[in-house]
């Protein structure tokens, strides 16, 4: 039987492209609501439940999708580490693909970043990530630029937390702290995702980037991702589990 796959936040911009990428993959369309939906609902009649939605509705989702045992795929960006320890705690009773971005080349990116940070040295090399948007994106920085910061602190054995955030520089902010990372966001017109991640000592620069064409890419990340996960155990994975490349 053809697998029910369900859509929280299908009238957005991801939603429309999934409904079509779940029926070019033989899935099932099991329903989808926007944010007026009976979402409980829509867990029932649902598989797996793909959200691409706000911030603000990952708990709620994450506490349905554990109640009602249904494996979840979560792209939205924007979760505070609260709301990221909620959807952790759900991910103890069901498998969760929770990914800052589901165009498989960002897993590269990520590893990449991970191994720069490992080898670069902060008091050699300041860590600066970039990242551009469409002018509807509603939060900042973006969550691939947030995952590619996290990549480098781990590469330098900390957190981001840890290492700290320059983001937004404004006005006399003193010179370049050495260690925290820094955060630039543009928006504009209909730029779909792009991500550069620059290291810059004194006499050199090296920079990594990754930038996406057309968004069906994260859908057709996303719809794969709804079928791996049904043979996953519980817990918290993200796409470099679904391509194999943990
Ligand atoms: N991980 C990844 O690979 C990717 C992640 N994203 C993320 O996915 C999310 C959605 O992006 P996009 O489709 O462009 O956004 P859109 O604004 O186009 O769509 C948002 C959808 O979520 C619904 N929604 C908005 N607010 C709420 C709410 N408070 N409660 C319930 N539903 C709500 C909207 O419903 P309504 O129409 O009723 O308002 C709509 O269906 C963003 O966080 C974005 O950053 C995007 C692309 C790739
Ligand atoms: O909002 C978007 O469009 C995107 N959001 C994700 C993010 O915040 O990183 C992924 C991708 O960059 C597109």
């Amino acid at each position: 039987m053809a697998l029910r796959i369900g859509i929280l936040g299908q009238s957005g911009r991801m939603g429309q492209l999934l409904a079509e990428e779940i029926a070019a993959a033989g899935a099932t369309l099991a329903g989808g609501i926007g944010r007026d939906g009976d979402a409980p609902a829509l867990f029932a009649a649902s598989d797996v439940v793909i959200d691409f939605t706000h911030a603000a509705t990952a708990e709620r989702h994450a506490g349905l999708a554990a109640a009602s045992k249904t494996p979840l795929i979560l792209g939205t960006s924007g979760l505070s580490l609260a709301q990221e320890a909620t959807v952790a705690e759900a991910a103890r009773t069901i498998p969760v693909v929770y990914a800052a971005s589901f165009a498989p080349g960002v897993s590269l990116l990520f590893a990449l970043a991970e191994r720069m940070g490992a080898a670069l040295p902060p008091e050699q090399y300041d860590a600066e990530i970039v990242e551009m948007h469409h002018r509807q994106k509603v939060d900042a920085p973006s969550g691939t630029a947030i995952g590619l910061g996290r990549a480098v602190a781990r590469g330098r054995g900390r957190t981001l937390e840890e290492v700290g955030l320059e983001s937004g520089r404004d006005g006399h902010t003193g010179p370049r702290a050495t260690g925290p990372i820094g955060f630039a966001a543009l928006r504009g017109g209909q730029v779909v995702g792009e991500h550069s991640l620059l290291f810059t000592a004194g006499s050199e620069q090296i920079t990594i980037s990754h930038r996406s064409f057309d968004r069906r890419v994260y859908a057709t990340g996303a719809v794969r991702a709804a079928h791996w996960v049904m043979a996953q155990p519980p817990g918290l994975y993200d796409m470099k589990h679904v391509i194999g490349m943990a």
